[in-house]
């Protein structure tokens, strides 16, 4: 193989840095004319990956001029409970965008909750009646992994029409909406989950591999086709043989990288980029407020932030 191994790596940085610059000459413009973004994310209990998440979404929205609250709740609290608080920041009109962190505990239905966040809210575009909109190919706010995940498949170059792509994992929030995304670019979309008879078998055809398990090293090197894309997803924290926590993706990195054309990095990859989307769809969410304002009042929008 002729590629350097640097090159092989599909960094998420470089794409993610261009898209908080653009952000932020959005967010300047909006502020200054009264609409300033801001952002609501709700946590209930703990979870690693959510920490991490939560973490690099305040610096980045500071980053670009976009408020930022996190909302913690316990993990005892009720679902009606969340509920209120969510109708709570529906009616504030300081409050432009919310995210539910996923997971929620078990006995917390998130489709409920989800349900529950006004649809111009949403930048998630996982309300029921938004996430159909990447089924009609209706692809400007989509949810933010699935997006980031597609976009770096995109900086390869390869043509996505016809492209061999294997997805394994098909939650909700990330498999199921990136196998969505991949049809109407064209691909050809095998998607895995637990109950797949054989997921070597499958991997091993795909031309782009999107790992979304949250199983360290699940994808060893014979899973893999010679020359493919792999994106990593999975965001696991375990303990390193330093006896540091360190987060690694779903897919076992070292041997894969020796066999893929491309591979995301853990940390580094598909991480950076949902966040620069998730601000990017803030963005897209404040917009279609203020375009619901001006068509409701029919004057320039404009917002008491006091
Ligand atoms: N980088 C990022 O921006 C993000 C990263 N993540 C990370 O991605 C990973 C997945 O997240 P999420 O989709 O929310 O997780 P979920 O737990 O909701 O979904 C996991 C999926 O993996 C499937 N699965 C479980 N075991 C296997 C197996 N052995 N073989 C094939 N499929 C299997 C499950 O199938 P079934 O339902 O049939 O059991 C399920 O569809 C996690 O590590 C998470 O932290 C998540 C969101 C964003
Ligand atoms: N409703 C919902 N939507 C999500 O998209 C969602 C979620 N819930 N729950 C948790 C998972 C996990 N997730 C991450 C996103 C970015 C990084 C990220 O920024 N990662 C950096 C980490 C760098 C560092 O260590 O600080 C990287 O991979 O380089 C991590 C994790 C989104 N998730």
């Amino acid at each position: 193989m002729t590629r350097t191994d640097d090159s092989r790596y599909l960094k998420g940085g470089p794409v993610a840095q261009r898209i908080i610059a653009s952000v932020r000459e959005d967010a300047a413009i909006a502020t200054a004319e009264g609409f300033p973004p801001k952002l609501v994310s709700i946590t209930v209990g703990d979870t690693a990956a959510v920490d991490v998440y939560v973490r690099n979404q305040r610096a980045k929205a500071a980053l670009a001029g976009i408020g930022f609250e996190e909302r913690r709740f316990a993990a005892d609290i009720t679902a009606g409970e969340l509920e209120a608080a969510i109708h709570g920041l529906n009616a504030d009109p300081r409050v432009t965008g919310i995210i539910i962190q996923r997971p929620v505990p078990a006995h917390i239905p998130i489709k409920t909750l989800q349900a529950a966040v006004h649809p111009l809210k949403d930048v998630e575009g996982m309300h029921p009646a938004s996430i159909g909109n990447i089924v009609y190919n209706q692809l400007d706010l989509a949810p933010c992994t699935a997006a980031a995940s597609v976009e770096l498949l995109k900086e390869t170059g390869l043509e996505l029409k016809g492209l061999e792509v294997v997805v394994v994992g098909h939650s909700e929030i990330v498999g199921k909406p990136i196998a969505f995304l991949l049809m109407s670019e064209g691909a050809t979309v095998t998607v895995c989950h637990h109950m797949t008879r054989s997921l070597a078998a499958h991997a091993r055809r795909a031309d782009a591999l999107f790992v979304a398990v949250g199983k360290p090293r699940l994808i060893k090197a014979d899973m893999v086709k010679p020359g493919a894309a792999v994106i990593d997803i999975g965001i696991n924290s375990e303990i390193g043989p330093d006896g540091e926590t360190r987060i690694v993706g779903d897919v076992d990195t070292d041997s894969v990288k020796e066999v893929a054309s491309w591979i995301t990095p853990v940390p580094g990859g598909v991480g950076p980029l949902t966040v620069a989307i998730l601000l990017r769809n803030t963005m897209v969410a404040l917009n279609r407020q203020r375009a619901l304002y001006r068509a409701t009042y029919g004057v320039p929008d404009q917002i008491a932030a006091e």
